[in-house]
């Protein structure tokens, strides 16, 4: 495969130098080919039953020449004989069906392993690559990626290369069985060939033309209602329904417009197709009777030929028809090698430095380290920061002070540009991510949960974790009443994204996470979710509990969650503007004690309008 993705590389290289981008068909078949030469078998089992399977269907004319021109015409009363031609006629229909189905499956079973393992490939892929491309590429064209472009790689398998093969092999042998039946009238029909063919291909264009404009006004209406659907509880809160509707309305009328355009072109195409076949048989039957009358040929050859003509249209259309399946394909294989062909910014070394996650502290030691996102102005400057084993660390500053900037480069989701991050005295940069992972924990600000049960968004689908070594997690950190309170405890299914759930019930979850999976290093960006007082004292109490022998980060929204911490860093610009305990910074009467006043005096308003509340009721 590794094959596959170079001759990729080599053919985009060597585009670099053409004069003009065309539809790399060359490249294409390239990228495929490594694929495809695990299937080779698959492949010539394939090639064969065509072959059978198209020679038995296309006997059938000759044969029937045979019954007519032998038997009928010479008045013979051989009934045996015209038996036996009707008998294997019969058999050769019954040849063609098996080998048309096993011809099918082997494409088939080819064509959708090679198309799993590219999903598959590019699945792992895109989940390895740094969160710097995920910055600069949506999702949606990632989902594409993975859904609509390998779609089109499987329609290339489905229907380009069988048409390939099934209409190329059957046009080949048409005009043989045509030539051989009768040289001066193929050649007549040959004429027409280049007709065919330019009327077929100018169509062609315009049809791809109208189905282009048919599929980009779809995507445009999907991608509406997916925007509508995610945003529906805005939509209703500002009553904006009748305007979506019209929005709505506009994009539906217009891909209804172009896929009526796209019916009637296709229709009009099929039927001017049907009259160039009727014109030919026609013209055939026009030269060939009066050959027949003039007993310069027989019967039964002016029947084989015409049926052999009325043949002859059908795959030249199929296959004009498989150009724009190929186009697409084409641009779908470019863009899964482009991605596959990305390297991750943050790599391993190759041979990282071995650790026993049992042996680690936890001392983390930030050497005036400067950052800036790609393109942009350094976000972290000058940075130097040195964490003891099992300290709890609060960290607050404005927004954009680059908080989150800095323990995402503690997880490594990017690189420093300056200084160096060390975890008990070693380069984070030497360390495999995959077990620098294992020893920073991460509760993010929203948790994500996935589609599953409680069971399986605690221990993240790792079976090899135990069910009661989940519910003991979940016990330790005062999770384990809520989730039994829910339909079926530990096997309630959440819906997406944990939707079903509080925004406390979610940190719990991540919090029990964080106690199954045990890091040595633990970082939580608070949720600035507003929470009551009974679940901000549950997860206060969990954060306690799971920060216990652990060196913890956090950044703190409300000035509560860190008010124990033993040191407390604020932030500004990029850099620590003022650290020490909260005492020490509010005896310094800096920007730390005008954050906290300002926080007491929003907690003093939440409880005035709480009080004027309760006494009006
Ligand atoms: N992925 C990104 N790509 C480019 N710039 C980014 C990215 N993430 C953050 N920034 C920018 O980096 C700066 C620091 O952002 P960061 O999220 O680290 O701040 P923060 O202190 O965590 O803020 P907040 O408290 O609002 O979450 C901001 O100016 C922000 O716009």
């Amino acid at each position: 495969m590794a094959q596959a993705i170079n001759n990729w590389q080599m053919d985009q290289k060597a585009d670099l130098n053409a004069p003009q981008a065309k539809p790399k068909y060359i490249s294409t078949f390239r990228a495929l080919s490594g694929y495809m030469k695990e299937h080779r078998l698959t492949f010539a089992g394939f090639i064969g039953c065509t072959l059978i399977a198209i020679s038995a269907e296309l006997l059938q004319p000759y044969l029937m020449k045979i019954a007519i021109d032998d038997n009928l015409m010479v008045g013979k009363n051989d009934y045996h004989g015209l038996m036996i031609i009707c008998g294997i006629y019969f058999s050769l229909s019954l040849l063609s069906m098996l080998f048309t189905y096993l011809q099918n499956n082997l494409l088939q079973k080819a064509g959708q392993s090679i198309v799993a393992s590219i999903r598959k490939r590019l699945f792992a892929h895109i989940s390895k690559l740094s969160m710097s491309y995920f910055d600069k590429v949506p999702s949606g064209s990632l989902i594409t990626h993975v859904s609509s472009d390998t779609e089109a790689i499987n329609q290339f398998f489905n229907q380009v290369l069988l048409s390939l093969f099934r209409d190329g092999f059957t046009l080949v042998f048409i005009l043989v069985m045509m030539f051989q039946l009768d040289v001066t009238l193929t050649l007549y029909c040959l004429i027409l060939l280049p007709i065919i063919a330019g009327i077929a291909i100018a169509f062609r264009r315009y049809m791809r033309h109208t189905y282009q404009m048919a599929r980009t006004r779809l995507s445009r209406l999907v991608a509406f209602v997916a925007e509508n659907l995610s945003g529906m509880n805005l939509i209703q809160v500002f009553h904006q329904q009748k305007e979506q509707e019209k929005q709505f309305e506009e994009r539906n009328n217009s891909y209804f417009k172009a896929n009526i355009r796209e019916i009637r072109t296709n229709v009009l195409f099929n039927r001017s197709y049907e009259i160039l076949n009727n014109l030919a048989i026609a013209f055939v039957t026009w030269l060939g009777g009066q050959a027949v009358l003039g007993t310069t040929l027989e019967f039964g050859v002016l029947y084989a030929f015409i049926t052999y003509i009325r043949l002859f249209f059908q795959p030249i259309n199929t296959i004009t028809q498989q150009w724009n399946t190929l186009q697409s394909a084409t641009v779908a294989i470019n863009r899964v090698w482009g991605l596959l062909a990305i390297q991750p910014e943050v790599t391993d070394k190759p041979k990282p430095a071995k650790i026993d996650k049992a042996e680690i502290q936890g001392r983390i030691d930030f050497n005036r380290i400067t950052f800036g996102y790609e393109g942009g102005a350094p976000v972290i400057q000058d940075l130097d920061l040195h964490v003891k084993p099992g300290e709890m660390i609060g960290i607050v500053g404005t927004t954009g002070a680059g908080k989150s900037s800095l323990i995402s480069l503690l997880c490594r989701f990017y690189d420093v540009n300056e200084g160096s991050i060390l975890i008990d005295g070693l380069d984070i940069r030497e360390l495999a991510q995959s077990d620098l992972h294992r020893i920073v924990g991460l509760v993010q600000q929203e948790p994500y949960l996935y589609s599953g049960t409680v069971l399986d968004n605690v221990r993240l689908f790792d079976e090899t974790i135990s069910r009661e070594s989940v519910i003991e997690a979940c016990r330790f950190i005062g999770a384990d009443s809520i989730i039994m309170r829910m339909k079926e405890g530990y096997d309630t299914r959440l819906s997406e994204r944990g939707s079903g759930l509080s925004a406390g019930e979610r940190q719990l979850i991540s919090f029990a996470r964080i106690i199954v999976f045990q890091p040595k290093i633990l970082i939580l960006d608070e949720a600035t979710a507003n929470l009551d007082s009974h679940t901000e004292q549950l997860i206060q109490n969990a954060l306690h509990l799971v920060a216990e022998g652990r060196t913890t980060l956090v950044i703190a929204h409300r000035l509560s969650t860190i008010m124990g911490a033993d040191r407390i860093l604020v932030m500004s610009r990029g850099r620590i503007v003022e650290q020490g305990t909260h005492q020490e910074l509010l005896d310094a009467h800096g920007y730390y004690e005008e954050l906290y006043l300002h926080s007491q005096g929003q907690k003093q308003e939440r409880e005035d309008v709480a009080g004027t509340w309760h006494r009006t009721r």
